[in-house]
């Protein structure tokens, strides 16, 4: 079964606005939950522009499902995991100024620093999977990383599924099969969507875990939480 992990970075975003907190991202997060959401995502980033690192330690009481804390692995992140322990971690290399995530590891040239982190978090009990693009060398690379999971990135996929889904599937689907062979979870994120995420979930062998913030908010505007929510769960079956 797939898991819809429900990224809620843009509720804080809107929160932050007016400084107060309206919305509470507690109880959005306990609300999205009540409504079916089998895990809860945030990326507290260095500069706190939505999700703050006390956010992370407030809804670790919170969070009944799994609870996903993503960030890049800086001392300040890492020290926040440690303390807070979610049921997973997910490393993403992105620059301190970068808009959104825009890049996955290269676990080649990472992977003493990454193999490194990631005992440290699995000593801790937590679960470790690495933000990476569908490109076999990396695959293979997360292996040598010691990560539980990698996270593909599939901001290529969603940019290439209007045009022509079957060319944008093509790469995902050849990463999962190796992840798979070399005993590797799959997650998947970025810039999935009601759209497109059907077709993803469809074509990939054993994904655990998907989540969604961006697109799912955007859609929650019109539809609202409760029908949007119910719309990925039925296209995760
Ligand atoms: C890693 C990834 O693709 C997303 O989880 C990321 O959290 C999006 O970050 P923003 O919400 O800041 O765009
Ligand atoms: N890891 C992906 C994530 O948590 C949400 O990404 P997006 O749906 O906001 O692009």
């Amino acid at each position: 079964m797939t898991k819809l992990s429900v990224n809620i970075n843009k509720v804080a975003t809107l929160r932050n606005a007016r400084g107060g907190n309206v919305p509470d991202l507690l109880k959005v997060a306990s609300d999205l939950e009540k409504m079916g959401a089998q895990g809860i995502t945030i990326h507290p980033r260095p500069d706190e522009r939505h999700i703050r690192y006390q956010d992370a330690r407030d809804l670790v009481d919170v969070v009944t499902t799994e609870f996903n804390i993503e960030g890049n692995p800086i001392q300040k992140f890492i020290d926040l995991v440690l303390e807070t322990k979610p049921t997973q971690v997910t490393l993403v290399p992105d620059a301190v100024d970068a808009i959104t995530s825009n890049a996955g590891w290269d676990t080649i040239k990472h992977k003493d620093f990454l193999k490194e982190v990631i005992v440290e978090f699995q000593n801790a009990g937590i679960r470790t999977s690495i933000f990476v693009d569908p490109v076999l060398e990396m695959i293979e690379g997360a292996k040598e990383t010691g990560a539980d999971r990698i996270e593909l990135y599939t901001e290529a996929y969603a940019d290439g599924y209007t045009e022509n889904k079957e060319e944008a599937i093509k790469p995902y689907i050849t990463a999962a099969f190796l992840a798979s062979d070399l005993g590797i979870g799959i997650n998947a994120g970025h810039d999935l969507s009601l759209d497109n995420v059907a077709y993803f979930h469809n074509s990939i062998p054993d994904l655990l875990e998907v989540s969604i913030g961006h697109a799912l908010m955007a859609e929650s505007l019109y539809l609202g939480f409760e029908t949007v929510v119910a719309s990925y769960l039925e296209k995760l079956q």
